[in-house]
């Protein structure tokens, strides 16, 4: 695991075991699609639930819990505003995924949300902020979601989601009809980027004005994923006393192992490594809210789907504990001729 140096013997001797938090897992589906134009992405949560999802879970020998999903209704008369169409549907679907996550937590089960476009976050981050006030963010993506809404070329929301929730971007983040509801909770020293290798021009400004921790692929295949993680938990949480926020946006994966996404941008993580990174960061065994996001099961080819969907579970399962270590019985020998 993290190399031996006097920086890191901390680290090592709170993370050196396994996953091994008895809390249950309360999962539940939020399929919103408002943030971004591409209407599949709601039907990710039931994708997920068809290959079995809660049950592998279970199986792994955690209690699992499934919330179901939410249901979510157009405000009417909905204006766009700057160059976002919906603001009050979006706002008022994430309220609820807001409230959602922090009823779960509160009944001290680490929550998985499967989203759903990645404006969810917003909601699941500011949920989780109000059960656990300090709070460290791993946002696993090709892109920061950092823009604003005067920022953001495209007008979706799923691009947006941390300037809404970052205290210090407040004096350039105009209050959206919607979500007046909406306090802002982290702060940009929370905050870890991995995996991104798509920057807008104000969001590259954002992340070297407020030097926000980022990891791109280059920083990957530099230091190797070990290190980064290290490095991650060093700049966010280094005495480990914060529970962390795992957001996982699945075009973080390369589009080989990950191509049904709204949004996919080439050269990013193989499946592996995202597995790994999240088994790692599972053994700090601080993170109590999951999301995973922007899976889209109507994209690209069947075989692109079922590629897809199954990455996102094993991602799952591998944070949760899934080896491919065989355990062997106390009382096992070789046996001889
Ligand atoms: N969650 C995502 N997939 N976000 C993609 C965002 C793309 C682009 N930066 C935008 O703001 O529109
Ligand atoms: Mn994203
Ligand atoms: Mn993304």
């Amino acid at each position: 695991m993290f190399l031996f140096n006097s920086r890191n013997i901390r680290f090592i001797n709170i993370c050196r075991r396994y996953y091994s938090t008895n809390r249950p897992i309360g999962v539940f589906g939020a399929p919103f699609n408002k943030g971004q134009p591409r209407p599949g992405v709601k039907y990710a949560p039931e994708a997920l639930r068809n290959v079995n999802l809660i049950k592998n879970l279970s199986l792994m020998g955690h209690e699992v819990i499934d919330h179901g999903d939410l249901k979510f209704e157009a405000v009417p008369n909905d204006t766009a505003i700057y160059n976002i169409q919906t603001p009050r549907t979006i706002g008022k679907a994430a309220k609820q995924i807001s409230d959602k996550v922090e009823e779960i937590l509160r009944c001290g089960q680490t929550v998985v949300t499967l989203g759903g476009d990645h404006s969810m976050s917003v909601a699941t981050i500011h949920g989780h902020a109000k059960v656990e006030n300090d709070l460290a963010i791993i946002w696993i993506d090709a892109h920061p979601d950092i823009n604003t809404p005067l920022t953001s070329a495209s007008g979706n929301i799923h691009g947006m989601p941390l300037s809404f929730l970052t205290k210090e971007l407040q004096p350039y983040v105009p209050k959206l009809p919607g979500f007046e509801w909406l306090k802002p909770c982290i702060s940009v020293k929370d905050i870890a980027f991995i995996g991104v290798r798509d920057i807008d021009k104000a969001e590259r400004y954002i992340i070297d004005k407020y030097n926000i921790t980022t990891f791109t692929m280059r920083d990957i295949d530099k230091l190797g994923m070990e290190c980064v993680l290290e490095r991650t938990i060093e700049a966010i949480n280094p005495t480990l006393n914060k529970k962390i926020h795992m957001s996982f946006d699945i075009d973080s994966l390369d589009p080989a192992f990950a191509p049904s996404t709204g949004t996919p941008v080439p050269y990013g993580l193989s499946l592996r490594e995202g597995m790994f990174l999240v088994e790692e960061i599972a053994l700090t065994n601080k993170v109590t809210g999951i999301d995973l996001v922007e899976i889209n099961p109507d994209l690209g080819s069947q075989r692109d789907q079922f590629t897809t969907i199954s990455a996102a579970a094993e991602v799952l399962y591998a944070f949760f504990g899934k080896r491919t270590k065989t355990q062997l019985p106390s009382d096992y020998v070789l046996p001889k001729p």
